[in-house]
């Protein structure tokens, strides 16, 4: 079995982890970056690690045990150490144990062995089940899981597949992963964006067009379902198509042929299509706007990637892994986030999902002047976002504003009237129309 050992500074009791081989193939690591590196290279059944800030900041080892949840983590420590709310949290959340230090010999075997055995307890309720990290996707919440397993059933078969789920979720990341577990793993994976191309261009983007086949096509093109050949395309904003391209689709889908624009044969095709939209499809069918066949042929097998907000402590997760993999742009010396900062982060609605915490996390790694990452960094925070009040304020002159405009409309801009009618003197009125910009509707000239 293969353990690895982060060192600490100045380590004692090191011989105790000796003592464990031959029985454990032990590395020591002398750093997080060599730890990092023997996680991925040799894939240890247990890590132990010296909670020791001096070496390591202990928000980075949080990142690196969300990225290994099938390695069992054990803390060294100092009955000191434990007195710190830090180490305590970070051991109780994410270890299966922990020893005090000094080490003894036959305690830590002991403890070792029962984590092994744990682990492989663990492994076996995740079969089947690869883990987020693996595909590349960070997250171990419940909705992140049962993504997970449903992705693993998707990538089994080679129908079409529906990713439905709000801008920033990580519908193109499951798109990805699905390819690369799927039998077309070695083939292309394509994306097109259909809602950032006008029609006239998605057509020939999608199917391609012979040499002049409309002005301008100087020569022939090979569309991007065709470019997917072996392998998988992505129709990102799919509700975007138009009727003619959605009918083009739905032909392709039925028949695996397509024909290039100028050209009446078919041809054909052998891509699997996944499709994504962060509208609601079923809505659209009923206004008329998408294709019923085309919708129930896509949603035959249909993945939901859950917004942020119902993600739990993946939140957490996430920052601290995109804290990780954009570092090196940081001011040297930031070492984390502050609790107050994972306060903030916890309870933003974040409309922009992921994609709006990686770009948070990265903006507020260049402009950390703290070792600690606050929440005024990342943009969340409270004092400087408008309070409870002020929104009530807003909507009370939004109100007010409403009040003058529509009395002005019913007395036709005659202030004398408008005002009586509002029951304020003619003066207030002026003033009004001045607070609120509408001297210019004409209002203060008609008397
Ligand atoms: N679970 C995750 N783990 C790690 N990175 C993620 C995760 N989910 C999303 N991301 C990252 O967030 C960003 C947005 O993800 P992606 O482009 O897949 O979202 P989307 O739902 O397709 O967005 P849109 O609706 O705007 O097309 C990407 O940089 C992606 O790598």
């Amino acid at each position: 079995m293969r353990l690895a050992v982060l060192q600490g500074a100045g380590d004692t009791g090191l011989v105790a982890v000796d003592a464990l081989r031959p029985e454990w193939d032990v590395q020591r690591c002398a750093n997080l970056n060599e730890l990092s590196a023997a996680l991925h290279e040799r894939t240890p059944q247990v890590v132990l690690f010296r909670a020791d800030e001096a070496l390591v900041p202990l928000e980075s080892l949080e990142g690196l045990v969300a990225g290994s949840p099938l390695v069992q983590w054990i803390a060294l420590v100092t009955p000191e150490e434990l007195e710190d709310p830090r180490v305590r949290r970070l051991v109780a959340q994410t270890c299966t144990d922990y020893q005090t230090l000094p080490l003894d010999a036959v305690r830590l075997r002991h403890t070792v062995g029962h984590a092994a055995g744990m682990g492989r307890l663990r492994a076996r309720v995740m079969e089947g089940v690869t883990s987020p990290s693996e595909l590349g996707l960070v997250g171990a919440s419940p909705v992140m899981l049962k993504l997970m397993r449903g992705l693993e059933k998707v990538a089994a078969v080679d129908a079409p597949v529906l990713v439905h789920g709000e801008t920033g979720t990580g519908k193109e990341l499951v798109a990805r992963a699905i390819h690369a577990r799927s039998s077309r793993r070695r083939g292309p994976f394509v994306a097109v964006n259909c809602g950032a191309l006008p029609p006239t261009l998605i057509h020939s983007e999608l199917f391609g067009h012979e040499r002049g086949a409309f002005t301008g096509a100087a020569s022939r093109r090979i569309g991007r379902i065709e470019t997917a050949r072996g392998g998988t395309v992505f129709l990102d904003e799919i509700g975007d198509l138009s009727a003619e391209l959605q009918s083009h689709l739905l032909r392709f889908l039925e028949e695996s042929t397509i024909e290039r624009l100028g050209n009446g044969d078919p041809i054909r095709v052998d891509a699997r299509v996944i499709a994504a939209t962060h509208v609601d499809l079923e809505g659209a069918v009923a206004e008329g706007r998408f294709r019923e066949d085309l919708y129930y042929r896509l949603n035959v097998l249909r993945l939901d990637t859950p917004p942020l907000r119902e993600r739990g402590d993946d939140i957490e997760l996430l920052a601290r892994f995109f804290f990780q993999r954009y570092r090196s742009e940081s001011a040297p010396g930031v070492r984390g986030f502050s609790r107050e900062a994972i306060a903030a982060m916890q309870q933003h609605p974040w409309p922009g999902n992921v994609r709006e915490l990686l770009n948070r996390v990265r903006r507020a790694l260049v402009m950390s002047e703290r070792r600690l990452i606050g929440a005024a960094d990342l943009g969340l925070d409270r004092r400087a976002r408008p309070r409870r009040q002020e929104t009530l304020e807003r909507a009370r002159i939004a109100a007010e504003r409403e009040a003058v405009l529509g009395s002005l409309r019913a007395n036709r801009n005659n202030v004398t009237r408008a005002a009586q009618q509002l029951g304020v003197s003619r003066v207030t009125l002026y003033r009004l129309l001045d607070k609120h910009g509408l001297r210019s509707h004409g209002a203060a000239e008609a008397q």
